[in-house]
């Protein structure tokens, strides 16, 4: 089945808890939490705060994507606050391998996103101490942006070096119903819309479109 990720970037900070409550209604599983500091990326956000309120008042899934320099710094953090994965990028460090044994420690599931110019390859020795790949489909620190064409084909070297593995593939990054079929169909299994979901008239109605591609 299809995980369907709508990213809070998009969502009411002012009306947050209403916003979860509406998505947790409208039948997400889990919650996409793009954290930036400023450096790795330009924009900034939020903070392990943010993620013990939203753990206050949700059992979905908190799916934490730090675009973070150094991100080694702040696991412990994102882990003690309630995240469910922490998802770091591969650019932003030069021990990966040691911070996703830090996840690990902390009794969390790992991720690596890539952002769009980074090679696939760049994560072979470190699958076997993975839960999911990111694979960015937009080059992170805002959302709304347009969707990246060359995804597609990333998706199909991504499959290939993951073979019989059991790892999420998740893609992020300008993703709305039609764009989700063709990612399914390359192998995506987490799909996360900020944009899309959020400032659909319908959010429900967006969800359920992502929810029905797996029977497409
Ligand atoms: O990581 C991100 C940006 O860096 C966001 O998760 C992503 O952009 C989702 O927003 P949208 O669906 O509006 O593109
Ligand atoms: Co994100």
């Amino acid at each position: 089945m299809i995980k369907i990720a709508p990213s809070l970037l998009a969502a009411d900070i002012l009306n947050l808890a209403r916003d979860v409550k509406m998505l947790e209604e409208s039948g997400a599983h889990w919650l996409h939490i793009d954290v930036m500091d400023g450096m790795f990326v330009p924009n900034i956000t939020f903070g392990p705060q943010y993620v013990s309120a939203l753990r206050k008042i949700t059992n979905l899934v908190l799916d934490v994507h730090l675009m973070v320099e150094k991100p080694e710094r702040y696991i412990e953090d994102f882990c003690k606050a309630g995240a469910d994965y922490v998802t770091v990028h591969c650019e932003a460090t030069p021990h990966l391998d040691r911070t996703l044994q830090l996840i690990k420690f902390h009794g969390k599931k790992t991720g690596v996103a890539l952002n769009p110019a980074t090679d696939v390859r760049s994560i072979k020795y470190v699958l076997d101490k993975l839960d999911m790949v990111l694979l960015m489909s937009v080059n992170p620190g805002f959302g709304g942006q347009q969707f990246i064409e060359s995804t597609y084909d990333k998706l199909n070297e991504l499959k290939d070096l993951i073979g019989e593995r059991k790892i999420e593939i998740q893609v992020d990054g300008g993703v709305n119903d039609e764009i989700g079929t063709k990612l399914v169909a390359c192998g995506a299994t987490v799909l996360v819309a900020g944009s899309y979901i959020l400032n659909h008239t319908n959010p429900k109605k967006a969800i359920d479109l992502l929810k029905n591609i797996s029977k497409n």
